[in-house]
């Protein structure tokens, strides 16, 4: 292995130390407490870069770890990451199968940490879509993991939002009038007027696959681009955005330092939008 040069080494100690003092002076603001991301760019950044596609994606892997450490650092306790959405399986085999296997090494990497460092993982998505091999691992993981709380890392995987809401009414549906046997009490408030249970907003969310953490507070795109794709669109109407003009591999801590310093610009005004829900 190529050993790094004494000023390599004292450039990186320099940049981690301005990283954690810049992070400790960001902390004195009001600070989010999930952000969310849309990994996009890999492709581009490989092509750009004249590496495989493969490595693109390596590499966006990579910059979703140091993502997680930042988000670590700063005291954000909910990270999520739209790896793999259903429509991405209409991708190349090549290239599903690529993702896959980032994902059978993340969940192999994640499994190793968590035994030394508190940090839940979730999985959110449709599961049955994985082969059984990584499904098992996922569910593995997300067991051994349930109990902890200091950080939440859910990763999307299988994933659009407009299937998520589909099996949530599906599910309460199923609860509330199959396995559940309700009174007709009149004095529930769930209750219609004939006396009949209805299904209510807090029976769809406690049905859906994010119901492991509270709304974004910021969701990031990166490669400059502005949709949602069938992302958390329950979960974003308070959200802010950023679109940033990086592609996802690029993405370091000043970016994420800019993107906190406009939460915190904007803070007041959204705090305001969430208490008059
Ligand atoms: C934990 C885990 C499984 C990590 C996965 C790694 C990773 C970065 C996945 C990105 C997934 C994805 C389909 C991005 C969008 O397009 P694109 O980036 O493929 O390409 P483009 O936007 O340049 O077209």
């Amino acid at each position: 292995m190529e050993r790094e040069s004494l000023p390599r080494k004292i450039f990186t100690i320099c940049k981690t130390l301005v990283r954690k003092l810049v992070f400790r002076v960001l902390r004195t603001g009001p600070m989010p407490s999930h952000i969310a991301v849309i990994m996009d760019g890999n492709r581009r950044y490989a092509k750009r870069n004249r590496l495989n596609e493969g490595a693109g994606h390596d590499a966006g892997a990579m910059a979703l770890f140091y993502l997680i450490t930042y988000c670590y650092e700063l005291r954000i306790k909910y990270i999520t990451a739209y790896a793999f959405s259903t429509d991405n399986f209409r991708r190349k085999p090549q290239e599903v199968g690529k993702i896959m296997s980032l994902l059978r090494e993340s969940i192999a990497l994640l499994t190793k940490i968590t035994k030394h460092q508190p940090v839940r993982v979730h999985f959110a998505g449709n599961l049955e879509l994985l082969s059984a091999e990584l499904r098992d691992g996922a569910r593995k993981l997300m067991e051994a993991t349930a109990e902890y709380s200091k950080i939440v890392v859910t990763i999307c995987v299988c994933y659009c939002c407009s299937d998520e809401i589909l099996n949530s009414v599906e599910e309460s549906v199923l609860e509330k009038y199959y396995n559940h046997s309700y009174t007709r009490d009149s004095d529930d408030d769930n209750d219609n007027d004939d006396g009949r249970d209805i299904i209510t907003l807090v029976d769809i969310e406690k049905h859906m696959y994010m119901a492991v953490t509270p709304d974004p507070d910021i969701l990031i795109r990166t490669a400059h681009e502005h949709r949602l794709s069938n992302f958390l669109q329950w979960q974003t109407s308070y959200t802010q955005l950023a679109s940033l003009p990086i592609d996802f591999p690029e993405l370091n801590s000043w970016q994420l330092t800019w993107v906190i310093l406009d939460f915190q610009r904007h803070y007041d005004y959204l705090a305001r939008k969430k208490l008059q829900r």
